[in-house]
């Protein structure tokens, strides 16, 4: 996309989703990695109407989802095709395992349904094909867009800030010089990127908010919380505020994380991009990862900064991403 000695404008929030895509279908499904494609094409699909419907004045009238309108049918048959490719791709790796060829792999697919014969084997009873599908699907959407908008946002701020990008360059070439690939033990002694991942994730968290039910009746200092009502945390208000971060909580600056995440802000507990307790974000060490691995990539190869036709407009769909994409320019180092 950029040549050999030359600079181009790219829109990375575009680029990075199809590459977290390929990543989680590849992480989900291994070697039915294209089918995986497809099915989560399919996927992206399906939240786009979904966010339709959710946003339609039909979406308050009771039974219209059951009223054959062009839209329903339009849902109706995405939700087929996507089971009817999750039952081939299962199907087929039960076949081999009759076969005796045990082509279970090492990828999530494979690791499901192998632990789920061991269940039922062993239990009488385990997950049905409507699980399995349901779990397909829950890690595409929670880690697909995610992962691209943190790292989006990444690029973004580093155009910005473009001491920081500098200062990430620097330590990724200290520790891999130009050429040599980043590998899963070296990349976590990269202090500095982690630092500007951590701030991104607290200046512009993928997911803006938790919900959580109440179970019984208590009190938040004087707020009463009252057994059977949700209620929402906005991850993005609370990684903003002032009383909790300081006077600077509306800057970029990923020095506050230099003595690590615990004494980032003044009240600990102030940072909970990936959620908390029993619910917590099951992916956000496979995405930190993946984002440590891309950054440090990116910035061998690339300086990069803000294109003049790029439009600030955040909004919230699945995760926290920029409505009009993200135009950079990038050049070749
Ligand atoms: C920067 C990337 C990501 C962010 C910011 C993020 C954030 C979150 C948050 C806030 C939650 C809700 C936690 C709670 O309610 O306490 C969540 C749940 C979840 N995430 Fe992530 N996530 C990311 C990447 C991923 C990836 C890559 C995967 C899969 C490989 C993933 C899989 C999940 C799943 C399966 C859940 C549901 C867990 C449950 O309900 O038990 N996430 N994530």
């Amino acid at each position: 996309m950029v040549a050999e000695k030359g600079s181009s404008e790219i829109d990375v929030w575009s680029s990075l989703s199809s590459m977290s895509a390929d990543v989680i279908a590849r992480a989900a499904f291994g070697t039915s990695y294209e089918e995986g494609k497809r099915l989560f094409k399919l996927q992206d699909q399906h939240v786009i109407i979904t966010f339709q419907v959710l946003r339609s004045v039909t979406n308050y009238i009771p039974g219209w989802r059951y009223i054959p309108t062009k839209m329903n049918r339009k849902m109706i048959k995405v939700e087929r095709e996507i089971r009817e490719i999750v039952k081939n791709l299962i199907g087929k790796r039960k076949e081999s395992l009759k076969k005796g060829k045990y082509e279970y792999k090492d990828d999530l697919l494979g690791i499901m349904l192998e632990s789920n014969e061991k269940e039922i084997e062993e239990h009488g009873s385990g997950m049905t094909m409507d699980d399995i599908i349901e779990e397909c699907k829950l890690f595409h959407l929670a880690g697909e867009d995610t992962t691209a908008a943190l790292l989006t946002w990444t690029m973004l701020l580093l155009s910005q800030y473009q001491d920081w990008q500098t200062k990430a360059r620097e330590e990724v070439f200290n520790h891999f010089g130009k050429d040599k690939s980043p590998d899963f033990e070296s990349i976590n002694h990269l202090k500095i990127v982690a630092m500007i991942i951590n701030e991104t994730l607290r200046f512009y968290p993928p997911v803006t908010s938790l919900s959580r039910m109440i179970h019984q009746n208590t009190k938040l200092d004087k707020l009463p919380l009252l057994k059977g009502k949700e209620f929402s945390l906005p991850t993005i208000l609370v990684h903003r505020d002032p009383d909790l971060w300081g006077s600077d909580a509306n800057e970029f600056n990923p020095g506050r994380f230099a003595q690590g995440v615990s004494n980032a802000a003044k009240v600990p507990g102030s940072f909970f991009p990936f959620g908390g307790g029993p619910r917590v974000c099951i992916g956000q060490n496979f995405a930190l990862v993946e984002a440590k691995l891309v950054l440090a990539k990116i910035l061998q190869r690339f300086s990069f900064q803000l294109s003049p036709s790029y439009v600030h407009a955040p909004r919230c769909l699945v995760s926290l991403e920029p409505q009009f994409g993200t135009p950079l320019i990038l050049h070749k180092i």
